[in-house]
């Protein structure tokens, strides 16, 4: 059986204005994001030397003593972990990670003598977030949206999240990095190093998203899947830990703002004779709702991502 590939897509003819090419990287985004909810994406703008600069800045951060880790712990009230975390060990899964909100958030936790590292992702959050404009436009022309649909729907900035994200070697009982799971939002950036560990699941099988040097990696967020309707998939994937080595990266998730009303798009409903997939919801209660079944899933029960809450088909 042929090994499934998740496709590269070029998006240099988006910056150079060459029709013919964005017509061919928007057909291969569209059989993508239908069959597996995830790409890559190179020629997308981001400075590559801004790239290695953020994955060797984080790896010292998360590999300085610990107190100073812990230094960055998320200050009391913040409405979201904003700053470093580590998942309780042992535990079933393992990873380190800290989180930044919007530059200039007062949430927001870096090392005090570490200045490049906030810096650095200060800028990296400006990239995504730039991308992330740039996609959305991509994905609703794949979509066959009427021109900026999804950014009139999806204006606010405020709850974009970077992470950045540090993986230990696997052991001999653990390697687990980041459990299966889909992500929140719309559009989810990751930044990954050379060492590979991430795998998105399709029919049943986990593929590897295999690193490319200056590549990032495209995943399709629950919120989009709901909005097309299905047309779009957002899969599970998860992070297995390499053996002798550490791993880092990053995610940015390209997010909508809690008071969104969330329903699918009439173009994929009414417009084409199609029952709905999904009731409508308010993305805080989803994420509610998300919160609790990831509750059930530590303790062993079974996850359905919080979506068959709303969901009318199963
Ligand atoms: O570390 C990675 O490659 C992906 C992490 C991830 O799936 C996430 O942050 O949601
Ligand atoms: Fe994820």
């Amino acid at each position: 059986m042929a090994n499934l590939v998740i496709p590269i897509v070029d998006l240099s003819p988006f910056f150079l204005g060459d029709e013919d090419g964005e017509r061919k990287a928007r057909e291969m985004i569209n059989e993508a994001c239908s069959r597996y909810g995830f790409f890559q994406i190179v020629n997308h703008g981001m400075p590559l030397d801004l790239m290695s600069r953020a994955l060797k800045l984080s790896k010292a951060f998360f590999e300085s003593p610990v107190e100073e880790k812990l230094n960055c712990s998320p200050l009391p009230g913040s409405p979201f972990p904003a700053g470093y975390n580590r998942k309780p060990n042992p535990s079933y899964e393992f990873a380190e990670f800290l989180v930044m909100l919007q530059p200039g958030s007062n949430f927001n936790v870096f090392p005090a003598h570490r200045p490049q590292l906030r810096e650095v992702m200060g800028d990296l959050f400006y990239q995504f977030a730039k991308i992330g404009a740039i996609l959305e436009s991509i994905l609703g022309d794949s979509l066959g949206l009427p021109p900026s649909t999804l950014q009139g729907f999806n204006n606010d900035r405020n709850s974009d999240v970077l992470t950045a994200l540090y993986y230990l070697p696997a052991t001999e009982k653990e390697k687990m990095g980041i459990n299966s799971h889909r992500d929140v939002g719309c559009i989810t950036f990751v930044l990954q190093d050379e060492v590979g560990g991430l795998e998105v699941q399709n029919d049943g099988k986990w593929i590897p998203v295999t690193p490319k040097k200056g590549a990032l990696v495209v995943n399709i967020g629950i919120i989009l899947q709901v909005l097309t309707n299905n047309k779009y998939k957002s899969p599970n994937h998860r992070v297995v830990r390499p053996n002798g080595r550490s791993r880092n990266s990053f995610s940015f998730f390209y997010n909508v703002s809690g008071e969104k009303w969330i329903e699918p798009f009439p173009h994929f409903t009414k417009q084409i004779d199609q029952k709905p997939n999904y009731l409508g919801f308010f993305y805080s209660d989803y994420l509610q709702k998300r919160k609790e079944n990831k509750l059930k899933r530590a303790s062993g029960l079974e996850d359905d991502h919080g979506l068959s809450h709303f969901s009318l088909t199963v």
